[in-house]
């Protein structure tokens, strides 16, 4: 089973730029949990704090009770070890054909013999669908091809951790819908925890456990699929339905008054409705985590929005009411055994304060929040062993301590003003 990675605090800039402050978030053991946000806002930074290849300028990053930007450089190769990280452009040697692009993980990290190496590899490329493409060279192949063959490269040291960055970009629809499947047959397959960074709204309406996303420096939301998928955050709609009137711009943050102008013109969009989550393919196991997500969200109901509840409670079958004792939505009961809130919702987006097109730096003019309950995420496996872009970094790039204090956007549940 995967492992949780717990984010808490977390910080990053680069000289004078904020990328994002005060992160927390967890990922939990074996879900799905995927990572939005407007082009910038510092996905990509946030996979590579996660690995390790960037240090954070505060926070912690904890994985099986490591906090990896603390500990030492052993410490960190051992924890490594449970990560696997598929990369945008699958990040292949070009001059070696698939096999032994997936074979290398093995041979560099492994004492294993060829013809073991061979077993594995095959396995890994069947899980993938690229049997019979062994001997072909990334350069003869599409993208989406190089994609799985990334895929089956870090799945070939049994990640616990498996990170995605834009694994649908460049992807035909249909593609992109095979693949969102194949991630999903893979989490039932291996149970780890994965995390998967996109732009695809299709992707994060169908495949994650839960929903996180990044604006203006801060992470606005992450928790159970239900709750960003039913927020009427504005700039959750406006990237949910893929608008551009609403707060997020061209250089990220709009003029207030501008929006306005153009909410008033073109209408307000509306939250589009939920669509149903992927099941696994016929034949294949069921997912562990998707029974255990249901006791944690359900522990956690009370705490969602309305809409969010309604949604987690019409996707019970009577058993599963009557096992958590929950009614059905139109009862408006609720769970009569309470847990702890441990809303696993993050600040949501502050509405768009008076920010200039060009002004993508600015900071939001907020409050200090109280600190939110540590969600989980996690960051990628082995170091890319690809001729663009070497895995592990001996060194990571000079950074500067953010000037300033934190701050932190807390999101309005749905119907608050
Ligand atoms: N090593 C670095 N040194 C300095 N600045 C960096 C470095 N890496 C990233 N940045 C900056 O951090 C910001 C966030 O970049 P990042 O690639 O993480 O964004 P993103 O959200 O993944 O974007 P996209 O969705 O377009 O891929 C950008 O302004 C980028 O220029």
């Amino acid at each position: 089973m995967g492992v949780e990675v717990v984010v808490e605090g977390l910080s990053k800039s680069f000289g004078p730029q904020t990328i994002w402050r005060d992160v927390s978030l967890n990922l939990p053991q074996g879900e799905i949990s995927v990572l939005l946000g407007p082009s910038g806002t510092g996905k990509s930074v946030f996979l590579k704090s996660l690995v390790g290849l960037l240090k954070p300028d505060e926070g912690k990053v904890v994985i099986n009770g490591t906090d990896i930007c603390t500990c030492s450089e052993s410490d960190l190769y051992e924890v490594r070890k449970l990560f696997g990280v598929l990369f945008q452009d699958g990040a292949l040697f070009g001059s070696m054909n698939l096999y032994d692009n997936i074979a290398f993980p093995l041979r560099e990290h492994t004492r294993k013999s060829e013809s073991e190496i061979r077993n594995v590899v095959l396995e890994k490329m069947e899980m993938v669908g690229l049997i019979g493409a062994e001997d072909k060279l990334p350069g003869e192949i599409s993208g989406g091809m190089k994609k799985r063959a990334g895929l089956a490269r870090a799945l070939v040291l049994d990640p616990e951790i498996l990170l995605f960055d834009e694994p649908d970009s460049g992807l035909d629809p249909v593609r992109t819908a095979v693949q969102n499947q194949l991630i999903v047959d893979l989490n039932a397959q291996i149970d780890a925890t994965f995390l998967i960074v996109t732009h695809d709204i299709n992707t994060a309406r169908t495949v994650p456990d839960n929903i996180g996303m990044l604006y203006r420096r801060n992470l606005v939301m992450f928790g159970p699929r239900e709750v960003l998928l039913t927020s009427d955050e504005p700039v959750v709609v406006q990237f949910l339905n893929g608008r551009p009137d609403g707060p997020i711009g061209m250089s990220e943050e709009k003029d207030t008054a501008l929006v306005e102008a153009e909410l008033a013109k073109h209408g307000r969009p509306q939250v589009p409705p939920m669509m149903s989550q992927l099941e696994v393919s016929p034949g294949l196991p069921d997912r562990s985590a998707v029974h255990r997500r249901k006791d944690r969200v359900l522990r956690q109901l009370r705490s969602l929005n309305p809409s969010a509840q309604e949604e987690i409670l019409k996707s019970l079958t009577p058993q599963e009411r009557a096992q958590y004792g929950v009614g059905t939505p139109a009862t408006g009961s609720w769970p009569q055994q309470q847990a702890p809130a441990q809303p696993q919702q993050a600040p949501v987006p502050p509405r768009p304060p008076q920010a200039q097109a060009q002004a993508p730096q600015q900071v939001p003019q907020q409050p200090a929040q109280p600190a939110q309950p540590p969600q989980q995420v996690r960051p990628s496996p082995h170091p890319r062993q690809t001729e663009e872009e070497p895995v592990w970094p001996g060194g990571i790039q000079a950074e500067e301590q953010a000037a300033g204090g934190r701050r932190r956007w807390f999101g309005r549940k749905r119907g608050e003003q």
